[in-house]
């Protein structure tokens, strides 16, 4: 429900959900698998082409890249050595492309970045502008009108240069309407112009040099004029001769032919030569990314090329074609200011629509391999000394044959992003084609029965530097660290690898919860700071704060991702006063780029531990480090905790998640059974899910016993046998509150033991087998978290219970003994359920 648009910025999906949100409509064909059924969106891609409806509308007061051209042309300009595009191109020569499957890798979500932005940010727009709505782009994100990674300053409003990367002062943005036009009196250039060129770090190649050096000759002789004037005159008529035939093209709606195109350098002939360029002018569409960045580059003015210095096409996949950059900055400045000409450029290029992706790759830092290389002369030198020594003495062969030391990794480079230089202009880009994308491949295949992939070793980049910046104080891994390094960093996340984004189902309860966490995933700690997903038990809250977890995990090396339920962080608090470890508590929940906080209502009248998630909070939120919470409930409704923590939850964005429709819930169910490759007809997983409403886990619990009781009686699953097994459930909204002590109490007497012994440490077979039945029931029947069954049961770690959990469910399906204690069990304790 919508609760105060205008203060929390709050709203719901169901009452929001605009009816023309369908998958169909959302989804143009890319993706590995996606379908609609029922309405139901099954995804399992991260493609959705809808990233013009996220892209910022052009600002006006930016010159479109002609006008640029001419406003940044001083009148009476030097004239200059015409560039050779060829000169443009050398130190960045893109390189083929390697084949997916050569290195292992699937390609990265086709155009991962935006398709789920799109969806919210179209969400956000279709929603009716009522009095109490703020107007579309900025009305459900909190205090932050951020879109995505894109800031759109208000106009006028007072802007940081460094948002801009150029350097340069702050200034103002300029009203709608206002252009920014170069001063070419004083050579100063607007921000908007990329890198100006006294800005440009020294040592730049010959082209870009004299262009540099150019720019700042006061004189310009009347001879020089004249030649730039020709220059300019013959640059614009081309430019005009290129519109005319694009437009020639459109009217005549020739197909494009895709014909791989030789790269030519430019032909600068003089003015009355441009009718004879023509043929070069009308390119045929390229078809390789490599060609087509090329293009890009020839085609970009020096001060936006500059940021392309040292960037890679990675790999062209559908219409998304992914970009790596050395750095976040560099991304930034693609991804926003650049993003409008790189898009037109290909998109020309290839004759269809192309859209840009953009990844960090460390080891495109120049800085960086100079460092690493810098750190490996002394190593190499001192082993070819060692061997020259062999040879000199070969008696001291046995003392120097010793197995050499395992070189020693180069030390990390955990620096923050340079924030306000250009990107270095100094070494020709690696073409040596070993790069591996960063994206990993998130798609699953369902249907296939084909697991997620989960993120490869974090380490295992070429890059010594974590991509994701610097945790706070933290000591990251060494680089090239061993892949126990990196399940070590997976196991420190605590993420469960079933709980991604291809294995959830968005339906019209959930789509904006989900459509947000994508977008944070995709750009933490500048989407959306916090966000907040609310609902009621079993609706998925903790499925999609892992899902973010996975999914920053695969986008961004060395991403530190840490879950934790509230009553971890709760417990672990407590347990470091009363250990004296207070540092090593706050370094282990603020050294991380993402924290995934869930279920924060068990927080509340917690004073100590609320005060040490505030500084939590406030240190992560500085550092602009991504935060997600899960609650019961909307911030409002968190009586007993602080306002100032509340308030500070709703700086963020809010989403909420409502009980699936029957639709969803069908869809979860089919999705269910096909991960776990359980065999059951449309018929019965819509009895199914028609008999059990609000609980997600529940349905999933109802699903595993109709399948386990048909494969121990060796029955197919039909209507009438899922009727027998879940007979006994009872009809949702007289649903009576089961508790973990009669799960418990019910269990010890079922088994004729205490509930001391259930809580105990004895592993004797039948209290294990008793134990875990309770703790599965306790799982099923009550909305208790996994810490809080945990503790239940004398206060056992929540894996425990998880464990618990996965055996009995295993179990049921191979032993009848198990199914029928378990059935026998549930009917007891509902049974006594009814009767309080
Ligand atoms: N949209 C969905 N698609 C697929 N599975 C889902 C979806 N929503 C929930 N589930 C599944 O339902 C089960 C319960 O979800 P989850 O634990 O995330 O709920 P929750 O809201 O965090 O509950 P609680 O507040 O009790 O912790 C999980 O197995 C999860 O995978």
């Amino acid at each position: 429900m919508v609760e105060d648009h205008s203060a929390s910025a709050e709203f719901t999906a169901a009452e929001f959900a605009p009816p023309e949100f369908t998958g169909a409509e959302h989804r143009p064909d890319h993706g590995a698998e996606h379908g609609t059924e029922h309405g139901v969106e099954h995804r399992t891609d991260h493609g959705v082409d809808r990233r013009q409806d996220l892209r910022p509308e052009p600002d006006d007061s930016r010159p479109e890249p002609e006008a640029n051209f001419r406003t940044e042309v001083p009148p009476a300009p030097e004239p200059k050595p015409r560039m050779d595009p060829g000169d443009y191109l050398s130190p960045s020569l893109p390189i083929p492309m390697p084949e997916p499957s050569a290195f292992g890798y699937r390609p990265a979500p086709p155009q991962a970045p935006y398709g789920y932005r799109s969806e919210l940010e179209r969400a956000a727009t279709d929603l009716p502008a009522g009095p109490s709505m703020p107007t579309a782009g900025t009305a459900y994100f909190g205090a932050a009108p951020v879109v995505g990674n894109y800031r759109q300053p208000e106009p006028g409003a007072a802007w940081d240069a460094a948002d801009w990367g150029t350097g340069s002062a702050a200034g103002s943005v300029p009203n709608e309407g206002e252009a920014r036009v170069d001063n070419p009196s004083t050579n100063q250039r607007s921000s908007d112009d990329g890198p100006a060129a006294d800005q440009l770090p020294v040592e730049l190649p010959a082209a870009e040099a004299a262009e540099a050096a150019e720019a700042a000759a006061p004189q310009q002789l009347p001879e020089q004029q004249h030649v730039e004037q020709q220059h300019v005159q013959q640059h614009f008529q081309e430019q005009q001769v290129h519109q005319h035939v694009q437009e020639q093209q459109l009217q005549e709606q020739r197909p494009q032919q895709h014909q791989p195109q030789q790269q030519q350098p430019q032909q600068h002939v003089p003015q009355q030569g441009v009718q004879q360029q023509r043929p070069a002018e009308v390119a045929p569409a390229v078809t390789d990314l490599g060609e087509g960045w090329a293009r890009v580059l020839a085609g970009l003015p020096p001060n936006q090329r500059a940021w392309l210095t040292n960037s890679r096409p990675v790999t062209l996949h559908e219409s998304t074609a992914i970009v790596a950059v050395p750095d976040d900055f560099t991304r930034g400045q693609l991804e926003t200011r650049l993003r409008p000409d790189l898009e037109r450029i290909l998109t020309e290029s290839f004759g269809r629509d192309i859209r840009i992706a953009v990844t960090v790759d460390p080891s495109l830092d120049p800085e960086l391999r100079e460092q690493q290389a810098a750190q490996q002369r002394p190593q190499q030198q001192a082993q070819q000394h060692s061997q020259q020594q062999v040879q000199q003495h070969p008696l001291q062969q046995p003392a120097l044959q010793q197995p050499q030391q395992p070189q020693q990794a180069p030390q990390p480079q955990y620096q923050q992003p340079v924030q306000q230089q250009p990107p270095p202009v100094r070494e020709p880009l690696r073409t040596d084609g070993a790069y591996q994308p960063t994206i990993q491949s998130a798609l699953t295949d369902p249907d296939n029965g084909t697991q997620f992939n989960p993120p490869q070793p974090q380490y295992e980049q070429p890059a010594p530097q974590q991509t994701f910046g610097q945790p706070l104080g933290s000591v990251a891994p060494p680089p090239g660290g061993s892949n126990q390094q990196a399940t070590e960093a997976q196991g420190e996340a605590r993420l469960n690898p079933k709980y991604t984004f291809e294995t959830f189902v968005i339906g019209s309860s959930n789509r904006f919860a989900h459509a947000a966490a994508v977008a944070v995933a995709e750009a933490p700690g500048k989407a959306y700071n916090p966000q907040l997903i609310y609902g009621d038990s079993g609706l998925g809250k903790t499925h999609l704060l892992h899902a973010i977890g996975h999914y920053v995990r695969s986008l961004y090396t060395g991403a530190r991702v840490r879950y934790v339920s509230s009553e971890e962080f709760t417990n672990d608090f407590i347990n470091a006063i009363r250990d004296d470890k207070a540092s090593q508590f706050q370094r282990r929940y603020r050294d991380v780029d993402v924290l995934l906080i869930d279920d924060i209502q068990f927080l509340e009248g917690k004073i100590q531990t609320q005060e040490e998630f505030f500084h939590t909070f406030n240190t992560l939120h500085n550092a602009n480090k991504q935060i997600v919470i899960s609650s019961d409930r909307a911030p409002k409704r968190l009586e007993a905790l602080e306002d100032r923590l509340r308030n500070r939850f709703e700086w963020g964005l809010i989403t909420d998640i409502q009980p699936p429709d029957l639709e969803t819930r069908i869809a979860i169910l089919r999705k269910k059974a096909a991960t776990e490759r359980l065999t059951a007809p449309p018929e019965v997983l819509e009895f199914i899910a028609s008999k059990v409403q609000t609980n997600i886990r529940e349905l999933e619990g109802a699903l595993i016993r109709v399948t386990a009781f048909a494969s121990l009686n060796r029955q197919p699953v039909d209507l009438s046998l899922a009727e027998i097994v879940l007979k006994d459930l009872i009809p949702e909204g007289s649903k009576p509150e089961v508790t973990a002590s009669m799960i418990m109490g019910q269990t010890a007497s079922y088994f004729g033991l205490s509930i001391d012994d259930l809580c105990g440490s004895s592993r004797s077979r039948v209290l294990v087998t008793a134990r875990q039945i309770a703790m599965y029931l306790c799982r099923e029947l009550t909305d208790l978290s996994l810490p809080k069954i945990g503790q239940q049961f004398g206060g056992r770690d929540h894996t425990t219970v998880m464990h618990a959990e996965r055996k009995i469910r295993q179990l049921m399906s191979e032993r009848r003994s198990v199914f029928n204690q378990v059935t026998e069990l549930t009917n007891r304790i509902k049974h006594q359920a009814k009767q309080q």
